[in-house]
């Protein structure tokens, strides 16, 4: 077997002695930790650093060091380089086609992120039913309940979930426990042992029906905007939204427009179209209840995604194949 080194990129914090352990399995285990930048990463690249490099492990933070991989780093990354493991479900800055071209498996962590992003979205939904901010910022500012205004029961309110993957799923499992009636849109629709009660409508009736709208599907060319302001002026007036998946499926701008003008009544956001930047517009209002991407930042989730991202590693050096592989490139098989 020619050399198959592994590659750590970013860093890893509840996994270390798993990574160690990749050992037993690679040639050799290379580290590019958190603190550098992409000049610095591609000058490495390009110097041999990290010849021999078979499979990576890309943590979701290190993005902010190397930036997005595309063709640029892709080019710089050494030749033997067949595999690159993803830690994080959404895979937006991992140039997918550019990979598939040069014969490089992605896998994300899926399935891992599931339960603590749901649990998030569903935090957001009930604070954006209860308009929550204004109170929690009365009583820090030792003004009791302040300008207190009443809220909305989730119970008998219809959800829209658009994206019912594995987090949209997990939504509406925890949803439906607060009574709350379940549609959803998919391109395809589910079978009906996946559906779970929850009635498959069209993206318009999804829009023009849904009382609260979750956003659960990931980010790509096709859904870059797919709630902008044609999307708000068929939705019902007073609708609540919620995005704990990637903020540029949202048109921040029309969003601010539509919480001013009253269509969306409140939203719950843990995601945004510039990350760390956040539209002025979202920080002033005061219907709007704000994480700052924290969807799956829990240690057990942490965890989780740590140890599949490994696994899918280990599987890449033994086996030559990934456990969670990016559904695109299943599709596009034929030329991995
Ligand atoms: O946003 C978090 C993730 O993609 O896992």
């Amino acid at each position: 077997m020619s050399e198959r080194a592994a590659l750590l990129i970013g860093n890893l914090t509840h996994a270390r002695k798993e990574w160690e352990e990749c050992a037993q399995v690679a040639s050799k285990l290379y580290e590019y930790p958190e603190g550098g930048s992409r000049e610095d990463f591609l000058s490495k690249c390009k110097s041999g650093a990290f010849d021999g490099t078979y499979a990576l492990y890309r943590s979701n933070d290190s993005n902010k060091v190397t930036g997005n991989f595309n063709d640029e780093l892709l080019d710089a990354l050494p030749k033997s380089l067949k595999f690159i493991c993803h830690n994080g479900a959404g895979y937006d800055n991992v140039d997918i086609e550019a990979c598939t071209k040069r014969g490089i498996s992605v896998s994300s962590t899926p399935i891992a992120v599931n339960e603590a992003t749901a649990d998030v979205a569903m935090w957001l939904m009930l604070g954006a039913l209860r308009n929550i901010k204004q109170s929690y910022q009365a009583v820090h500012q030792g003004k009791w309940r302040g300008d207190f205004s009443l809220g909305h029961d989730p119970k008998n309110k219809t959800l829209g979930i658009l994206g019912m993957g594995g987090i949209g799923s997990a939504v509406a499992h925890r949803a439906k426990a607060f009574g709350m009636k379940i549609q959803y849109h998919n391109r395809h629709q589910l079978p009906a042992n996946e559906e779970d009660g929850a009635k498959y409508v069209s993206f318009e009736e999804l829009l023009k029906t849904s009382d609260v709208l979750s956003l659960n599907l990931s980010l790509n060319p096709s859904t870059r905007h797919i709630i902008a302001k044609p999307q708000f002026d068929i939705m019902k007036d007073g609708i609540i939204i919620v995005n704990t998946a990637r903020g540029p499926l949202i048109d921040e701008a029309a969003l601010v427009d539509a919480l001013k003008n009253g269509k969306v009544w409140t939203a719950g956001l843990d995601v945004f179209e510039e990350e760390p930047k956040i539209h002025p517009g979202l920080l002033e209002a005061e219907n709007v209840v704000l994480l700052p991407h924290v969807g799956t930042a829990t240690f057990e989730t942490q965890r989780d995604m740590e140890l599949l991202v490994l696994n899918n590693l280990k599987s890449a050096i033994k086996e030559e194949k990934l456990l969670t592989q990016v559904p695109e490139q299943k599709k596009a098989k034929a030329n991995i």
